[in-house]
């Protein structure tokens, strides 16, 4: 069953038509890739569909339920998670602290950042088990700082995991890993599948194409095919525009 749907979705900033025709359906359960050249309106569709812009016209449903013109914080209360191209952490804290300030039950409580964010112990454990899913629990209690960059990657994951989300938007998630850390992220996501709906922008075509369940390409702002890796290998337009030829 489709979890997360987009049905014509139009963005524009001025004069500059970003998004002309969107439309995705993720099941329930999936990994679902985004792929397209360099400025395709992927981030742009990503922001819509979490609520950081406002689209201009089209609807987006989750679980069944509207959530078009909705504010990030309202779709991120439904269970609708995302982490951003450019890394969001608190590097002056320690790595367990950026996922206490992200857990649903620390959120609940009142956001009171003057509070002793430790004071919890149920927290901490709650953090610790986030933690655990993406393979960071040995480093809870170091500086976020001080990370490798591949787990400073893992961590941004584990902050949109804390307020425990039915699906997650990874924008990226590669950006500036090398080839182990790649690796690493891959048996990661792996893992996550089995508990979250996955969907990932992704210029890593191999990445995208071992772990995707089905694909959409987006060129031109719409949507130009959307199938199973194994079927889109045949697309001239996605062979090109994975080669960057016609961004
Ligand atoms: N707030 C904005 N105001 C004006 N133009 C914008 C804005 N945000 C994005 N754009 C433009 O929309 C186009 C699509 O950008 P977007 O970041 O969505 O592309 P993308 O497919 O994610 O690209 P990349 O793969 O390089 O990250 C670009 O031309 C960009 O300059």
């Amino acid at each position: 069953m489709a979890l997360f749907v987009a049905e014509n979705l139009r963005k524009r900033f001025g004069a500059r038509v970003v998004l002309e025709n969107i439309s995705l359906s993720i099941e329930e359960g999936s990994v679902h890739g985004i792929m397209g050249p360099n400025g395709a309106g992927k981030t742009t569709c990503f922001h819509v569909l979490t609520g950081h812009h406002r689209p201009d016209g089209g609807r987006i449903t989750f679980d069944g339920r509207d959530i078009t013109g909705k504010k990030p914080h309202q779709i991120a209360r439904l269970g609708v998670s995302r982490s951003f191209q450019i890394m969001n952490l608190f590097d002056d804290t320690v790595v367990i602290e950026n996922v206490i300030l992200a857990l649903k039950q620390f959120r609940r409580n009142g956001m009171n950042l003057l509070r002793d964010v430790f004071s919890d112990t149920k927290l901490i454990d709650q953090a610790i088990d986030v933690l655990d899913q993406v393979g960071l629990a040995h480093r809870a209690w170091e500086k976020a700082a001080e990370l490798p960059y591949g787990e400073r990657r893992a961590l941004e994951i584990a902050v949109a995991l804390a307020p425990e989300p039915r699906i997650v938007f990874l924008d990226e998630p590669t950006s500036g890993l090398g080839t182990e850390a790649t690796r690493a992220l891959a048996v990661l996501i792996r893992k996550l599948r089995a508990r979250y709906t996955i969907v990932l922008i992704e210029h890593d075509m191999r990445f995208l194409f071992d772990l995707a369940d089905r694909i959409s390409v987006i060129h031109w702002g719409q949507v130009i095919d959307e199938n199973t890796p194994d079927e889109l290998q045949s697309n001239k337009w996605v062979a090109r525009s994975a080669l960057g030829e016609v961004a």
